[in-house]
C-alpha cells in the first residue's frame, strides 16, 4: 500500500484529567472507506478531533498524508463534517454562504473566482440543495443543515473527507441523499473516514471497520456483519440525538 492518508499511532490524549484515548493505532489508505465504530464514549469523536488538531495528543503521533499534524498546513486536502451543529452556529448566514466558506481554502486571500462560484452551485447540486441557496440557514431542517455541512466539506474537492455521524438525526431523504453523495465521491476515489453507530445504508461502502472500546482499539478489520441491528445481546450505544427514553441501538459490535 502507498503511504497513509491518514496514521494515527500510539495515540493518547485526554479531556480534562480523563484518559480518553489509550493508544490507538488507525491508519488509512489511500481510496479506502473506513468506519469507526464503538459505544457512546469510547473515544470515536475524540480521534477524530485529534486528526484535525482540536484534541492534543498527550503520546503517539497522527500524520496527514505523511506529514506531522502539527506541521500539516494543506487543509484544503480535507474535508471534516463535525458531529451535528446548527450549519450557522446561530450567526444569520445563507446555505451559499456556509457552503462558500468551505472554498476559502483554495482561493488566494478569498477572492472567488469563477471556479470558485461553480464549485458551490455543484456542491449545492450534489446535496440537492440548488433550490435553497439563497435561504437562511436557520430556515432549514435538521437533515438539510447536515446537508449544508457536508457541501461545506466536499466543495473544497477534498482527498480525504472526515465526517463524524453523518446520519445522526437526519431524515430518510436526506439519509439517502447523503448516502448517494458519499457513493460519487468514494467513486472518485475519495479517501473517507466515517464515524457511525451503526453501518446502516453505507454498509456496501466500508471496506473496513476499526472498532473503539473505552479508548482502545477492539478490532481492526473486515466490517462485522449486522446481524439484525437490534437483537444482539450486550450492546449499549444510545444516540446522543435520540429521545431520553429511546432504546438503546443494538448491532452486537459496539458492547
Ligand atoms: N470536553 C470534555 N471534557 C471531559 N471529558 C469529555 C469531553 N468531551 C468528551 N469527554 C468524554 O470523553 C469520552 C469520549 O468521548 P467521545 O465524544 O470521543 O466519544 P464517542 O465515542 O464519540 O461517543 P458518542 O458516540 O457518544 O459521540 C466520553 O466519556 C466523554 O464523556
Amino acid at each position: 500500500m502507498s503511504e497513509p492518508v491518514l496514521a494515527l499511532r500510539g495515540v493518547r490524549a485526554e479531556l480534562g484529567a480523563r484518559p480518553v484515548l489509550r493508544g490507538i493505532d488507525l491508519t488509512v489508505g489511500r481510496g479506502e472507506v473506513v468506519a469507526l465504530l464503538g459505544a457512546n464514549g469510547s473515544g470515536k469523536s475524540t480521534a477524530v478531533r485529534t486528526v484535525i488538531g482540536q484534541v492534543p495528543v498527550s503520546a503517539g503521533t497522527v500524520e496527514l498524508f505523511g506529514t506531522p499534524r502539527a506541521r500539516f498546513r494543506d487543509w484544503a486536502r480535507l474535508g471534516y463534517v463535525p458531529q451535528r451543529t446548527t450549519a450557522a452556529g446561530g450567526v444569520p448566514a445563507t446555505v451559499t454562504e456556509v457552503v462558500s466558506s468551505g472554498r476559502l481554502s483554495r482561493t488566494r486571500f478569498g477572492v472567488f473566482r469563477k471556479a470558485d462560484h461553480a464549485a458551490v452551485r455543484h456542491s449545492l447540486e450534489l446535496v440537492g440543495l440548488a433550490d435553497r441557496a439563497r435561504d437562511p440557514v436557520d430556515a432549514l431542517s435538521g437533515g438539510q443543515h447536515q446537508r449544508v455541512l457536508i457541501a461545506r466539506a466536499l466543495v473544497a474537492e477534498p482527498e480525504l473527507l472526515i465526517m463524524d455521524e453523518p446520519m445522526a438525526g437526519v431524515d430518510l431523504a436526506s439519509q439517502e441523499v447523503l448516502a448517494a453523495t458519499l457513493r460519487e465521491q468514494v467513486a472518485r476515489g475519495t479517501t473517507v473516514l466515517l464515524v457511525l453507530h451503526e453501518l446502516g445504508p453505507l454498509e456496501p461502502l466500508i471496506d473496513r471497520a476499526v472498532v473503539l472500546r473505552d479508548g482502545c482499539v477492539l478490532h481492526d478489520g473486515p466490517p462485522p456483519r449486522a446481524v439484525g441491528q437490534h437483537a444482539l445481546p450486550g450492546h449499549d450505544h444510545v444516540h446522543p440525538h435520540s429521545p431520553a427514553d429511546a432504546h438503546p441501538l443494538r448491532t452486537g459490535l459496539l458492547s
